[in-house]
This record gives structure tokens, C-alpha cells and sequence, in this order.
């Protein structure tokens, strides 16, 4: 437990805005005398929230990804103001909370049983004890008043410890990944004490309106709580859970990027100049592919390599004009279903290479290492379609990446149906990851769009995407949750009688 000072509202730290997330958004990195500094990693979440952040005096809690004992509980204060607050985990909780019940239960629980869940008790009571002590350190951390935002999975059960600590405060919550199917969900051994966990919040959010209505039926089946039964829209008409005293307010807000900085780095010399150093290293083929993923299994890597193999086989791609770019960051390496996904994609790859490829030629290029910022922005410049082909995600941010990176209206998307992504850039060649034949139908068409039609489709795209930015989709969140936005739809008894 931290050495901070003790909780109770009145003592407690100064954050007036706290963000609760599974990783604070820090790396840990050597320096030459052998000892380690903190630098911050960049990304949309950060980006969207800092100034927030900073404005109204607030901090970061989260685990620090490391379980290296020379990091310690100390807030780390950064020279701009910002204060990240540590939650060490041990290995064993690593194993247990991060890897096992967050990474082995709920992520594929969550993504429609793409590999089987695994349910363990002594994952569900590390899950239990390590959401305990995120809420011990949140609340240690929370003006009297404040407001704390929690995220995703892996603290689903924050905000009910946390308003057990701190009612005065009011909390938020925001669920990452797809919310599944009541069918599905019903499997968890922990379903009801996993939904009154998030009934803690006074707001929580999804990516996708019917992510909300599966966790309303939901609140109404498990806690016997009224709710109301209207559809949920996207950025208003919430739903509503009676808890006890409280209404809990339930809705859908899509996240998104940072889609100025993006585009205002994407037109970089430095970034042209390498994505153009990018085709001539790749042989300067007609038609460069790209798919960029964490290597997961809800991301369908698999689908687009399967529906590259056949095109190639059928003579429909050219392997001596095409190259289709992998960039795959490693991810949870510990958890089988991960090593597996690992070894049939890198098989899957040399096969490919191996029946397509020349000497010096492969057709396949395969990166499994993290990718620098700029670098990953020129690869997005560089690419002429880019494929997106999950079997479930929340949003996919991707995707949006892409388009913000083609000012130049070049470019095309392939992208699936079941990322949350669809729902917006309908502009896309959407596909069912599936059906294959679908897939590579698509494939072709992007590849051989005209310029005319190219252009038309990126134009929309961006549209949506410059227009639908991270601080929007932040600020859409916290007026929801300070109650400037009142959409809420009337509780099943207080409907007017048909
Ligand atoms: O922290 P890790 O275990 O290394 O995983 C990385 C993050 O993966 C998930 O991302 C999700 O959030 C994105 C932004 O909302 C969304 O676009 C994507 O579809 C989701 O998969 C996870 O939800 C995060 O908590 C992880 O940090
Ligand atoms: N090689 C890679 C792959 C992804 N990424 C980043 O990781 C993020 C992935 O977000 P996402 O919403 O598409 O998917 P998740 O990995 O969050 O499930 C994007 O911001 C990518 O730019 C990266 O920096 N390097």
C-alpha cells in the first residue's frame, strides 16, 4: 500500500481531476550510468487529458509496467506539472490481475470468445485485491469534490470501492474494449459483483451504443435495479440505472486521436522525406499494404495474411509489384494464447515468403518490435491501403491514424465491420473478416481504386476523423459526467403507459 497520506476526504491529495488507469503513460529507460529515468510515452490518451490534467490541478494513477523493485511509490512529478502516482505490482500480481484474470478472463470474455476464457479463482481474488488497492490509492489522491475518471477492463470494480471511500467525489468510468453479449457475459463466475462495481460510477461510458444497452439489460437481470429501456444514442440520450439513492447514467462515446498533431506531423519534411526512403527500401513497388497492430488475436492479422495467400495463389496480386508491410508490436508475451497467435502468424509469413518470395524480395515484410512515433507516421504515408481486418475491438485507433496521415487524399482502408472504428468511417471498404472472399474482394478494390474515387473516399474520412478528435471525444465524456449534458431517458416506471 502506498506511504502517501492517509485517505479520507479533507486529508487527502490535491488531485481535483484523477485518472485511474491500469498503465500510467511513463517508460521506464536506462540511462548510460546504469540507473533509469522516466520518460513520457506519447499517445492519444495522455495527449487528450493532460492539459486537463493541468488545468484543474490533477494526477495519473496507474501501474508503472514494471515490477522492477527500484521503482518506487513516489509520485513522479514531471517538469510541466504533471503527477503520475505508482501502483507497484509484484510478479505474482502481474501474473494473476494483469496477465490472467485482465488478459486470459475478461479480454477475450470481452472479444466474443476469439480464444476461450479461463476462469480462476485466484485470478478473480487478485483482480479483487489489485482493483482494491487502485481505489485505496485514487482516493489518497482525490481533492474533497474531485472528479476521478476511471478506465477500462481492468478496473471494473474501482469505482464501487472508491465511492465506499470517497462518496464525496464524483467518478466516471470508460470501458476501452467491447462490452459482450448478455449471453456471453453471463459465463462470468463474477457477473454481478463485476456489474455493481461499475454501478459505483455515477457515468460510464462505452465505445458503441449497443455496448450500452447489453450492460443496461444487464444492471436490470443481476441487481434488480429499474432501468430505463430506450435506445442509447452516441454522445447523448443516456440511459439510466437506479442504484439504491443514485442514478447511474450509461452511454456511448467513441473515442478518437489526436487528429490536428497527427496531421500536422504527418506533412513533416522529416516524415515525407522517410516514407518516400520507405518505397525505395521496399524495391519501389506499384502497391504497398500495411497493417499495424499490437500482435493480438482479436486483430485479425491471421485474416489478412490468409486473404494476401489466396490472392497471390490465384493470380490475382502480383508478388513482383505488391509488398505488404506487418508492423506488429509485442504484446502480454506471456500469456499462451499470445505465443501461440505468435507462432502460426511467423509460420504463416515464411510460408507466404517461402512459395511467393525472392532472394532479396520477400513479399511479406514482418517487424515484431515496438515502432518509433515518426517512423510509424511515415509507414502510414507511405502505405497505399491499409488493412484493419479485427474480429472484435473497441475502437481501433489505427484506423483513424491512417486518415489523419493523408492529407494528400492518397491511400485506402480496408476495415472491419467489428471494429468500433466502422460505426464512423463508413467511407471505408468495410469487410466481414469472415468471409474471406469478401476480404479479398475488398483488398482488390482498394488496390485498384481510381484516384477519383480515392480521393472522394479519403476526403469524407477525413472529415469525420479531423473533426472527431480525442479532446473531443474527453470533453463529450466529462460535461456528461458534470451533468451540462441532461439526455437522460425516463426509468421503465416512470415511462407514460402505452
Ligand atoms: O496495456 P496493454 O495490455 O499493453 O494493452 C494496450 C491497450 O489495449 C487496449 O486498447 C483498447 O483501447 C483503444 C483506445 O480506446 C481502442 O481503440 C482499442 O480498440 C482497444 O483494444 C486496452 O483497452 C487498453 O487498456 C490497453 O492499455
Ligand atoms: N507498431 C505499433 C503498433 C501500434 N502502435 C500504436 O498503438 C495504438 C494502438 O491502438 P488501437 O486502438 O489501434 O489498438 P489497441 O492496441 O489499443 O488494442 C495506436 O495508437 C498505434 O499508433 C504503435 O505505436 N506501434
Amino acid at each position: 500500500m502506498s506511504d502517501g497520506p492517509v485517505s479520507g476526504a479533507g486529508e487527502t491529495g490535491a488531485g481535483k481531476f484523477v485518472i485511474v488507469a491500469n498503465r500510467l503513460p511513463v517508460d521506464w529507460e536506462r540511462t548510460p550510468d546504469g540507473s533509469g529515468r522516466w520518460r513520457r510515452s506519447p499517445g492519444g490518451l495522455v495527449t487528450a487529458l493532460e492539459p486537463l490534467l493541468r488545468e484543474r490541478g490533477g494526477a495519473w494513477v496507474g501501474w508503472p509496467g514494471t515490477t522492477d523493485p527500484r521503482v518506487g511509490e513516489a509520485p513522479i512529478t514531471f517538469d510541466d506539472g504533471l503527477t503520475m502516482q505508482p501502483v507497484r505490482l509484484t510478479g505474482q500480481e502481474v501474473a494473476d490481475y494483469y496477465e490472467g484474470f485482465s488478459n486470459a478472463t475478461l479480454w477475450p470474455l470481452y472479444h466474443n470468445l476469439i480464444v476461450k476464457p479461463e476462469f480462476y479463482r485466484q485470478w478473480w481474488n487478485s483482480y479483487v485485491e489489485i482493483n482494491r488497492r487502485f481505489a485505496q490509492v485514487a482516493s489518497e489522491s482525490a481533492a474533497p469534490g474531485a472528479t476521478v475518471w476511471v478506465q477500462d477492463y481492468q478496473l471494473q470494480l474501482v469505482p464501487k470501492m472508491l465511492r465506499m471511500l470517497r462518496p464525496d467525489l464524483t467518478i466516471g468510468f470508460f470501458l476501452h474494449i467491447p462490452f459482450p453479449p448478455v449471453e456471453l457475459f453471463m459465463q462470468l463466475p463474477w457477473r454481478r459483483e463485476v456489474v455493481e462495481g461499475l454501478l459505483g460510477a455515477d457515468l460510464i461510458g462505452f465505445q458503441r451504443p449497443q455496448a450500452a444497452q447489453n450492460f443496461l439489460w444487464l444492471a436490470r437481470e443481476l441487481t434488480g435495479q429499474e432501468t430505463s429501456r430506450n435506445s442509447v444514442g452516441v454522445r447523448g440520450r443516456f440511459g439510466v440505472v437506479r442504484s439504491g439513492f443514485r442514478s447511474v447514467r450509461v452511454g456511448a462515446f467513441p473515442i478518437s486521436i489526436a487528429s490536428a498533431e497527427i496531421d500536422q506531423q504527418s506533412k513533416t519534411r522529416a516524415v515525407r522525406t522517410r516514407a518516400l526512403a520507405i518505397r525505395d527500401e521496399l524495391g519501389n513497388p506499384d502497391r504497398i499494404l500495411l497493417g499495424v497492430d499490437r500482435l493480438d488475436y482479436t486483430k485479425g492479422i491471421d485474416v489478412r495474411l490468409n486473404a494476401i495467400e489466396e490472392l497471390l495463389e490465384e493470380k490475382r496480386m502480383d508478388p513482383e509489384r505488391t509488398v505488404f508491410v506487418q508492423l506488429a508490436t509485442p504484446s502480454r508475451e506471456r500469456v499462451e494464447s499470445y505465443q501461440t497467435l505468435r507462432a502460426e502468424i511467423e509460420r504463416e509469413v515464411g510460408k507466404i515468403n517461402g512459395e511467393h518470395g525472392q532472394v532479396g524480395r520477400p513479399v511479406v515484410h514482418y517487424l515484431h518490435r515496438p515502432v518509433a512515433r515518426e517512423e510509424l507516421l511515415a509507414f502510414y504515408v507511405a502505405a497505399d491501403a491499409m488493412l484493419v481486418t479485427p474480429l472484435a475491438d473497441g475502437m481501433n485507433l489505427v484506423a483513424k491514424e491512417y486518415i489523419a496521415c493523408r492529407s494528400d487524399l492518397g491511400g485506402s482502408l480496408v476495415l472491419s465491420e467489428f471494429a468500433g472504428a466502422a460505426a464512423e468511417l463508413r467511407q471505408a471498404y468495410l469487410v466481414n473478416p469472415f468471409h474471406l472472399d469478401g476480404v479479398k474482394d475488398s483488398i482488390v478494390a482498394a488496390m485498384e481504386q481510381s484516384s477519383t474515387e480515392g480521393r472522394r473516399r479519403m476526403r469524407a474520412l477525413r472529415r469525420q476523423v479531423l473533426s472527431h478528435d480525442v479532446g473531443r471525444w474527453a470533453r463529450s465524456f466529462l460535461e456528461a459526467l458534470a451533468g451540462q449534458i441532461d439526455e437522460t431517458a425516463p426509468l421503465e416506471s416512470e415511462e407514460e403507459p402505452a
